[in-house]
């Protein structure tokens, strides 16, 4: 957000006189919130968050009456400035880690260091470990356990530069704060970076700790670093924030012509002080805790994980210079193709912070022939525009905040009548829906923790039209098995496919799911990776085995037939959005 922005949406919110948190009263009053299927199927988990949003307190924020959490935690960084930049260094540096495991390219960390260099100070790096707030994100056991790993990977480059890295579980989130002001109170340490994370919770614990760390004595600094153009740095001609991809793209990339250090790297921090390790030396011997006992895998899935999935940063590199060698040429042609291997498979760093979305944009940029962003090799422009829609999605999660709490990004969505279908939902979760392009996609996604793009958009499509059931328990299914998980991509995508976000499908056009298995794995090499039952059938019969002459041997493997058709579930769905959408239905 621009500050002039901020400004003008403080100025209309004391003309309204709305303030900020939901009322008691409001919380207390919903009438039977027990019983509703966004509490039962944890869609909205009342152990963290109050109950679901109305939609006229959405509107409140698109009006600007309602202070957004990034207008919250910027007006705390403005009115601290001069407070922190006053503030003496003492005895230590530190450097929080979140969603950012790399010493390559990281703001905060490089801005941490030289500010412990300017006085000859150690920097101590600290990542904490919230079995808490695992639940509450719906992290996933195999996102814990590549964090947990990675860790190690990063705690090793750091001893090599003398710097400690300090972890340490912390049960309940909202001790969180109070904990790291402690520890730096224990090493004298007056400054504490970080880099911003765009999450509703994040922003507000930021914000209080930016203003408590001034009463506390230590400078808070969250800087922005996730996103390549950082949120609220792009506005359309009228000032508004873009709600359409293309025009924001355009505006990304004038911006990062107009501004190409944006694309300079950040050097790894410098080396600490000799004496840091003997004045640290328990800090050195810290151990990384075992995965906590909601996030545990079994030996099996931990060995299989493992070997799909090595962890930290010199693997995100190794990765991205191979795909930008190789794999890049054939990207515009076969990216689609789920059987292909033909993306770059980095989501995982990107989203954990091993590479940084800088780097990944500024090497693409590197490798392309006209060392541009936009023009010359189609792969890498297109690649480039896809990572651009990460930013996209945090730009929308920043701007926008109650697609953060369970709220689609059009409110009026949220009147669709959805169902709740546990006995389809666990069809589909499982991949035995009998649609083998979807059961191939749900069984990669459950064996690796990973899924291919158009697959996610066609299982989630399927769960949400054919199946008609609550998108946001496929929203919340996927955070509990990706090991990419990252809210604002995953609810940008399932709001896409669902046609309720930001830039979506229309609502009425429906992936046929048999169209998209037969377009995009003609020769079902895909199904039958993943659905080994199918094996054996061949030809096109792979696609509906029991509609093209496969049945015996479909039977015969188990696989079950079609749990709804298709051209029903079509008809059902458009009437259900249009009643939802109060549209003329006949
Ligand atoms: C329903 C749904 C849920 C999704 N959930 C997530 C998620 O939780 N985490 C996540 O990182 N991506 C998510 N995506 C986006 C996309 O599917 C993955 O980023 C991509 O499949 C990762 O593979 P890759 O690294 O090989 O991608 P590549 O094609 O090589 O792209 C490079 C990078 O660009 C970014 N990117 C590419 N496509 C998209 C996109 N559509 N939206 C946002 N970023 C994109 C990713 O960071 C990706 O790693 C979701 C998409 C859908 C349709």
């Amino acid at each position: 957000m621009v500050p002039s922005q901020v400004a003008a949406n403080c100025a209309k919110r004391k003309a309204h006189g709305v303030g900020d948190s939901p009322s008691k009263k409001a919380k207390s009053d919903i009438p039977g919130y027990n019983d509703s299927p966004q509490e039962e199927y944890d869609i909205v988990d009342r152990q963290f968050y109050p109950p679901e949003m109305e939609n006229e307190r959405c509107k409140q924020y698109n009006t600007s009456a309602i202070e957004r959490p990034i207008e919250t935690f910027e007006e705390a960084q403005r009115e601290t400035q001069s407070e922190r930049d006053k503030t003496r260094v003492k005895d230590a540096v530190v450097h929080w880690f979140k969603c950012d495991l790399r010493i390559t390219d990281n703001k905060a960390l490089h801005l941490a260091s030289a500010k412990a260099k300017s006085r000859s100070v150690p920097l101590i790096c600290i990542h904490i470990v919230s079995p808490q707030d695992y639940k509450a994100h719906v992290t996933s056991a195999v996102r814990v356990d590549f964090v947990l790993r990675t860790l190690e990977v990063l705690k090793e480059d750091l001893a090599q530069l003398d710097i400690p890295l300090y972890v340490e579980t912390v049960a309940k989130r909202k001790a969180i704060p109070n904990r790291i002001f402690e520890l730096c109170e224990k090493w004298g340490a007056s400054h504490l970076y970080t880099n911003i994370e765009y999450e509703v919770d994040e922003l507000r614990r930021e914000a209080l700790m930016t203003r408590t760390g001034v009463s506390n004595g230590v400078a808070v600094h969250a800087v922005p670093d996730t996103c390549v153009v950082a949120p609220g740095e792009l506005s359309s001609g009228t000032g508004n924030q873009y709600s359409v991809y293309s025009p924001w793209f355009r505006a990304w990339l004038a911006y990062l012509h107009t501004h190409p250090h944006q694309l300079d790297l950040f050097d790894p921090p410098n080396k600490n002080p000799e004496d840091a390790r003997r004045n640290f030396k328990d800090l050195f011997e810290c151990e990384i805790p075992e995965a906590p006992e909601n996030k545990n895998l079994t030996d099996e899935e931990k060995k299989r994980f493992r070997s799909m999935w090595p962890p930290g940063e010199h693997e995100a590199r190794e990765r991205l210079g191979k795909f930008l060698s190789e794999k890049v040429h054939h990207y515009a042609d076969a990216r689609n193709i789920p059987a292909g291997n033909s993306t770059a498979i980095v989501s995982v760093h990107l989203s954990s912070g091993t590479l940084s979305a800088r780097t990944a944009v500024a090497a693409a940029r590197d490798a392309n022939s006209t060392k541009k962003l936009d023009g010359g090799e189609k792969g890498i422009v297109g690649w480039i525009s896809e990572v651009a829609w990460r930013d996209f999605y945090k730009h929308v999660l920043a701007h926008w905040p109650y697609v953060c709490m369970n709220k689609p990004f059009k409110p009026e969505y949220t009147n669709i009548q959805w169902e709740y279908n546990n006995e389809l939902f666990q069809k589909w979760c499982t991949g035995m829906t009998g649609y083998p392009f979807i059961d191939a996609a749900m069984r990669q996604l459950n064996h690796t923790g990973y899924m291919h793009n158009r697959a996610r958009m066609a299982v989630a499509s399927f769960l949400a039209k054919d199946l008609l059931i609550d998108w946001r328990m496929g929203e919340r299914y996927f955070m509990e098995h990706l090991i990419d998980g990252d809210f604002a991509s995953n609810n940008g995508g399932w709001g896409f496919s669902a046609s309720t976000g930001v830039d979506p499908q229309p609502y009425f056009r429906i992936f046929n799911p048999l169209l998209q298995s037969e377009r995009f794995d003609a020769d079902g090499e895909y199904i039958r990776k993943w659905v080994k039952e199918l094996e054996g059938i061949e030809g096109k019969a792979i696609h509906d085995p029991y509609g093209r002459k496969a049945t015996k041997a479909a039977e015969k493997a188990g696989y079950p037939k079609m749990c709804v058709d298709h051209k029903e579930s079509r008809e059902r769905c458009l009437k259900r959005y249009k009643e939802g959408l109060g549209r003329d239905t006949a």
